[in-house]
């Protein structure tokens, strides 16, 4: 649905994209990471079609984003990562404004808007006016507006940003019930576990450079080249580390406590399921068999390495 090809982007001298590569599947929902500066609001710019790239092409379901912007715009809702809002309008009249400017015919809006402004739970605030509403409100008014003309890909820069745990949770809550509508959600923020929560790919961008990008069960593997394997016994933990360590895959295996192994792994499914069997057949007593979930805050500064702010 979204295709960036060698996409680069300078300003003067400076280089804040290069060669970018993203591709992301209809009906998912893509996180795109990176330290401040990394490269993520102008990626975003581009498929927004606000900025011309000085290199490179992007795609948004087929079209280019410099050949068709207007069928591009069409197809997406783009929330940037600052946004004002007029102080003098209320909810609704607000989400109006634009509607009318996405041309909606006037006997439409009525519903449009009351549905929308339930999706984003914000229907007891529609006579409000949006110079009074939280921070978390406004950006869930933001979402609304970028629903307005029904978009099939959304562009959410930071969408999260400054949210309050709660107010998180119920924007997560929200970008969920919009995958099952069917959007394709491209979503940038620099926290790695808080994006890992709503998405199911992610892309690690550095100094304008993807360096990583898998689903966002695989990322933590991907950096890391290499899997982490639990393995519980209810005792004989030392004979099951002697009986793995030289196993094919196997790169590493450390005792933790006295009952758990931390294997690292680079090797298939077949070769777990022989893990597994090799233990259970020479009669250690496996309690669990399990992969670990990575560690996103470490893949995070491993990738990373301190760049940015
Ligand atoms: N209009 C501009 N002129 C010059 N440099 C710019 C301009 N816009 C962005 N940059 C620079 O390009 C780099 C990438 O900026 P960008 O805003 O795309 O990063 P980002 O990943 O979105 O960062 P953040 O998380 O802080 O929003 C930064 O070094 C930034 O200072």
């Amino acid at each position: 649905m979204i295709r960036t090809v060698n996409l680069s982007m300078k300003y003067g001298k400076f280089r804040a994209v290069h060669d970018l590569n993203l591709q992301i599947e209809a009906g998912s929902v893509f996180g795109f990471v990176g330290p401040n500066g990394a490269g993520k609001s102008t990626t975003m710019s581009i498929l927004a079609t606000l900025l011309a790239p000085t290199s490179g092409q992007a795609y948004v379901d087929g079209y280019d984003v410099i050949q068709n912007p207007e069928e591009v715009r069409r197809l997406i809702g783009y929330m940037p990562d600052f946004f004002g809002v007029y102080d003098n309008l209320t909810a609704v009249e607000y989400l109006d404004f634009y509607a009318g400017a996405y041309n909606i015919p006037v006997e439409k809006r009525e519903t449009l808007i009351r549905d929308l402004l339930e999706l984003v739970n914000l229907s007891m605030k529609a006579d409000a006016y949006v110079d009074t509403l939280s921070r978390g409100m406004k950006q869930r008014l933001g979402l609304a507006r970028c629903l307005i003309h029904d978009p099939k890909v959304l562009i959410l820069d930071e969408p999260a940003s400054g949210l309050d745990p709660r107010a998180r949770i119920e924007m997560k809550e929200i970008l969920k019930e919009l995958k099952g509508m069917g959007k394709t959600i491209l979503i940038s923020s620099h926290i790695l576990p808080e994006l890992a929560e709503m998405c199911d790919h992610i892309g690690i961008i550095e100094q304008g450079q993807l360096i990583a990008m898998a689903p966002v069960d695989q990322i933590a593997a991907q950096v890391a080249g290499h899997r982490v394997l639990r393995v519980k016994l209810r005792s004989r933990a030392e004979d099951a580390q002697a009986l793995v360590q030289d196993a094919k895959g196997v790169q590493s295996v450390t005792l933790e406590g006295k009952t758990d192994l931390l294997i690292a792994y680079t090797g298939d499914e077949e070769g777990q399921v022989a893990l597994l069997s090799r233990l259970v057949s020479n009669g250690l007593p496996v309690l669990a068999f399990s992969e670990e979930a990575g560690n996103l805050e470490e893949v995070f500064l491993t990738v990373t390495k301190g760049v940015g702010s």
